[in-house]
């Protein structure tokens, strides 16, 4: 398997389907790739089909339409059907290393020959984990984030033996599923990002330990500040704004001397029973009874406007995910109708996209202003089939929008699809009268309608004057070719109090 087929694959087969194992399921099905799932807990497919569905409606709310049809869940009876005829392989078993060292081998002795392993390990060494494999090269470590199918970052480690181009194919396959891979450069325990975490998660463990704070306290100590910025910042840029004008370095001289100060232990407190009673008793009262699917969904619900909000500012892992969207909308382009073709109704398809985050208001909606955007790109369709293109607008003559009647029937939602269809209703010499329709989704729900009246002008005189003769009968071709069917719904009316 070169790297350019590991962008391109068909089937991923998955060796552990707990919290992480399932989320890669959800995450590869969910991108129209097709699972095998070996694991023998008895509920794996209950457990399996609740995280499915969480991650449907959190990537429904994501992506929408742009997403492509499903993949296909089976569930193997063992490690060696999981993984027979799968070009990818995630293993996502327990942390321990003795049953990974054992299973990734018998998993490289099942697997085809193209196929390459992606361990989950949080921090194990995949020098250590690719130890017992006849075929080291082609393990990697690819360590995700929980929840996997929202969370795009993956850290990609290779060990001693992983060869580069099983590293390649795992950033393409990871690439493909809407992620952002960070190369770890050199194998370390805990990679990046769990060094981090580990970091903070040690101190919390001593202020509960030491009786300072509460498990709910720690966590509003993060969720309320620094947990915010983190997000989408992280800490090095944040801490460069700290710095004022003059930035890191005086950061670094303001604050550098305390980093000698022992603020921090770093080395975890032991858990004890008593500790660990402690901070599961915490735990429980601070999440107040709510179950974890509930919770879960608002967990989704948060991250998925947060990536919409960063979409919204193209930053952060909102590029991830508008990079993902424009991959998924492409691939899904291949078979739609062309923009200016004319369909069997008679109408022009004038535009066809998703709906874009930053087109969103506060009502969480397609908002007004970009109904009338939209509708004025619909127009510079049908000005370029009747030769009005940019050429002809750069040569001094255009057509100018006069009169404008927009009507909202319906709403449109980030992740829909819209479509505008249009009618040439008449044309004259100088005059052109388009009704447009915009539609939602596959069920082609109309929700919005616009009727404008064009005239032809003479730019730099600013005045109307007749059109060409080759576009006058351009533009009468179009309604004449549209002139069978009844006059559209709602044209001509007019805004006025019933009654
Ligand atoms: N939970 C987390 O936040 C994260 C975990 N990881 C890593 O992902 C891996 C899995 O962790 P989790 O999903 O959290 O654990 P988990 O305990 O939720 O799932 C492990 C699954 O492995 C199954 N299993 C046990 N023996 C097996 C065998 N012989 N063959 C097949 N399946 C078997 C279990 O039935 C269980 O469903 C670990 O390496 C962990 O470090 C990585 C990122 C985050
Ligand atoms: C706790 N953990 C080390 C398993 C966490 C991770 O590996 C990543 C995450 O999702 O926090």
């Amino acid at each position: 398997m070169t790297s350019e087929a590991g962008s391109n694959i068909r089937k991923v087969g998955i060796v552990g389907g707990g919290v992480i194992g399932a989320g890669w399921a959800a995450r590869f099905v969910l991108n129209g790739i097709d699972v095998s799932i070996y694991d023998p807990d008895p509920e794996i497919e209950r457990k399996t089909a609740a995280v499915i569905a969480n991650a449907r409606r959190a990537l429904s709310r994501l992506f929408g339409n742009a997403l492509p049809a499903e993949g296909s869940i089976t569930f193997a009876a063992n490690l060696q059907d999981a993984v027979r005829d799968a070009d990818f392989i995630q293993e996502s078993l327990p942390e321990r290393e003795d049953l990974k060292i054992r299973l990734l081998a018998e998993m490289d002795a099942a697997m085809p020959a193209h196929a390459v392993i992606g361990s989950s390990t949080s921090g194990l060494l995949p020098t250590k984990l690719q130890s017992g494999m006849a075929r080291p090269d082609r393990l990697v470590v690819g360590h995700p984030f929980n929840p996997v199918y929202l969370l795009p970052l993956v850290e990609i480690c290779g060990g001693d033996q992983t060869s580069q181009e099983t590293k390649d194919i795992a950033a393409a396959v990871y690439t493909q599923i809407g992620m952002k891979v960070l190369h770890v450069r050199k194998e370390i325990d805990g990679f990046i990002a769990d060094r981090l975490l580990e970091a903070v998660w040690r101190e919390a463990l001593w202020l509960i330990n030491d009786g300072i704070a509460t498990a709910s306290e720690i966590d509003d100590a993060v969720r309320f500040g620094a947990g915010m910025r983190w997000s989408f910042m992280g800490t090095f840029l944040v801490y460069r704004l700290a710095g004022g004008e003059e930035g890191m370095r005086h950061f670094l001289h303001q604050f550098g001397p305390s980093m000698e100060w022992p603020w921090t232990k770093l080395i975890g407190p032991k858990l004890t029973d008593e500790l660990i009673e402690t901070i599961a008793r915490q735990s429980d009262e601070q999440a107040g009874g709510i179950d974890l699917r509930t919770y879960e969904k608002l967990r989704d619900d948060c991250l998925v406007d947060l990536t919409h909000a960063l979409e919204r500012n193209d930053f952060a892992s909102g590029q991830i995910a508008r990079a993902h969207r424009a991959r998924l909308t492409d691939a899904g382009k291949s078979a739609a109708p062309a923009i200016g073709s004319i369909r069997d109704d008679g109408r022009m398809l004038t535009i066809a996209t998703p709906v874009q985050p930053e087109w969103i208001d506060y009502n969480e909606h397609l908002t007004e202003y970009c109904y009338l955007k939209l509708f004025g790109d619909a127009t510079d369709v049908v000005l370029g089939a009747i030769g009005a293109g940019a050429d002809y607008v750069a040569a001094g003559h255009s057509w100018y929008t006069v009169e404008t009647h927009i009507r909202h029937l319906g709403q449109a939602r980030l992740g829909d699809s819209v479509e505008v269809r249009t009618r040439v209703v008449a044309a004259d010499a100088k005059r052109l009268h388009v009704f447009h329709e915009m539609v939602r989704g596959p069920e082609a729900v109309v929700i919005a309608t616009a009727e404008h009246m064009l005239v032809h002008v003479n730019a730099a005189a600013e005045k109307s004057v007749p059109a060409p003769d080759a576009m006058q009968q351009a533009a009468q071709a179009l309604v004449t070719a549209q002139a069978s069917l009844a006059p559209p719904e709602g044209m001509g009316r007019q805004i006025r109090m019933p009654g």
